[in-house]
């Protein structure tokens, strides 16, 4: 009785405490620094919940912020002593993209850079010089200078792509026989297969036969570790123990990749991954470094594209219709070098260009399934759209996962899988802000690998659903399921269960093989 009184005594006038000091920190974080500061979200707790929530809930918190307030095109989420600004418009998007120097990206970089690839005091003076100046590109401008000339359509994508697209034929004719000595089918773990074929195809075209992961295979699983522990990476508090799956992953990468480059195999390598030698050298950085750097783009090179051509490859296979329409699309695009050729000439331009339904599901894919944030810090006091004020320091995110499940923008099956919504023909499509799709980020952080993107997926796809035929291993309908979007969202989301699957030779394909024509 003496103790339950004594507690409560205590309890109320700290209870009380707690609940005016709560109200006192909401009524300070809430408070605009200038009324025309987008409308401020708090959180049940102050100055960290929103942090937290990011934390634990990943790119879901954040949209379900957005279906808290649907109507907002912008708003404000106090953290800390700071601010970070939401985006949700698709035309206030365009707006952040256009103020490039008072919206940027550069802040942001060096601080990525640094967490994620464990890069040392000199190479962060490179880094940060050029990012910092205003009037000489250093040596992340002229790389990404460098990567969007060479990806885009041209000469050199060409290459790249018809590099790529061999790559991945051949891997899946070896895999032809795979299936043959096992009986004509096997069963697999459909994520882990595609990103294992994407992993060491793109190795292979990107930096050669002698890249690091031929060499030592077992490097495979440990990229992957090393992607799936970059949100610890990021957090930065003592990443070898915290995050040390991923520290491993890469540092070994980081090893594989300096000896690749001190035994000069650079230079059987794409031209790609040569001139990105060449730049890395213009500005002075190290052997180890430039793994480092390396380590990286295998990074951009690989992860969304094997996790965009597993959705894509289930919904197609999940869909016997869809299946049907989209096999036919491509066999119209196949040439027969001869009447009695068992061989098929098949096309890259030809595929994306005529193969409207294909690319059509391509995009959805990448709608439904990125929740990809574009991020910029103002580092300028602005006024976005002649109406809100965004206060200088403060981090603005463009909300892609907000924007790819609104139903205004979409339409009331936003959040339904349509391969047919990209279909130029769709009315529906006809009205969509162009900066609501948001798979390639926008304005200077566009994707320079997008055009690229496109072609190797639809080649990866277009001879998977040629020559083989996917099937869940009970014969029942193949299951599609929920993506993974409680994590911090750095490429496109991975499913929340693993789907087995049976994959068999296609009837009728067994005999024909594919070719591609490079023209
Ligand atoms: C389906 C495949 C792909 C998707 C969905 C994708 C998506 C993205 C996104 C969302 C961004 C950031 C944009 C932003 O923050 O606004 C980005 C940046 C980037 N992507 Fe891709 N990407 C894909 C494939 C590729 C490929 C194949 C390459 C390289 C060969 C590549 C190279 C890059 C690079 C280097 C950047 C950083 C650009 C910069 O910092 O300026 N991407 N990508």
């Amino acid at each position: 009785m003496q103790f339950s009184v004594s507690i409560s005594s205590i309890s109320i006038p700290v209870f009380l405490f707690v609940y005016a000091l709560v109200a006192v920190l909401k009524h300070l974080e809430t408070k605009k620094t200038d009324a025309r500061e987008p409308p401020v979200v708090a959180s049940p707790i102050p100055y960290v919940g929103h942090i937290i929530g990011m934390l634990l809930r990943g790119s879901r918190y954040l949209k379900s912020l957005g279906s808290r307030c649907p109507n907002l095109p912008i708003f404000t989420l106090p953290m800390l002593n700071g601010r970070t600004y939401i985006v949700t418009s698709p035309a206030l998007a365009a707006q952040v993209q256009r103020a490039s120097k008072a919206l940027s990206f550069n802040p942001v970089i060096p601080e990525v850079v640094n967490r994620v690839l464990g890069l040392d005091a000199g190479t962060m003076k490179i880094i940060r010089s050029g990012v910092e100046s205003e009037d000489e590109r250093g040596f992340v401008g002229d790389t990404q200078d460098m990567l969007y000339a060479r990806l885009a359509p041209g000469e050199s994508l060409d290459e790249l792509t018809a590099a790529a697209g061999n790559e991945f034929l051949a891997q899946l004719t070896d895999y032809k026989e795979i299936l043959n000595a096992n009986g004509g089918k096997k069963t697999e773990e459909l994520l882990g297969w595609v990103k294992q074929l994407v992993t060491v195809a793109t190795a292979r075209f990107l930096y050669g036969p002698e890249n690091p992961l031929a060499i030592q295979p077992e490097l495979e699983p440990l990229f992957w570790d090393f992607d799936a522990g970059i949100p610890g990476l990021l957090l930065n508090v003592y990443p070898s123990i915290t995050a040390s799956k991923a520290y491993r992953g890469r540092e070994a990468l980081v090893k594989a990749f300096t000896n690749y480059l001190t035994a000069g195999k650079k230079s059987t390598g794409s031209a790609l991954t040569q001139t990105r030698g060449v730049i890395a050298d213009k500005h002075g950085l190290d052997v180890e470094s430039t793994a480092r750097c390396e380590v990286s783009f295998l990074f951009a090179g690989i992860t969304n594209t094997a996790v965009t051509s597993y959705w894509l490859i289930l919904h197609i296979f999940a869909n016997p219709t869809l299946l049907k329409r989209i096999r036919k699309e491509l066999e119209l695009t196949l040439k027969a070098p001869s009447e009695k050729s068992s061989v098929r000439m098949m096309n890259i331009k030809t595929i994306t260009k005529d193969c409207k339904l294909l690319v059509s599901t391509f995009r959805e894919t990448l709608r439904l399934y990125s929740d990809n944030a574009s991020t910029r810090v103002v580092t300028t006091d602005t006024v976005l759209a002649d109406q809100y004020f965004l206060k200088k320091g403060s981090i603005l995110q463009i909300a892609g996962g907000i924007m790819h499940s609104d139903s205004t923008i979409w339409g009331g099956d936003a959040g339904q899988f349509n391969p047919e919504r990209f279909l130029e023909d769709s009315t529906k499509q006809k009205s969509v802000h162009p900066a609501a799709f948001r798979g390639f980020g926008g304005g200077a952080t566009l994707c320079p690998g997008r055009h690229f993107a496109l072609n190797e997926i639809l080649a990866f796809v277009a001879v998977v659903v040629l020559l083989f035929d996917v099937s869940s291993v009970d014969d029942e309908e193949l299951p599609i399921p929920k993506k993974k979007d409680d994590v911090l969202a750095i490429h496109i989301l991975e499913p929340l269960e693993q789907v087995h699957v049976q994959i068999r030779r296609r009837e009728g394909w067994d005999q024909c093989s594919l070719q591609l024509e490079t023209s």
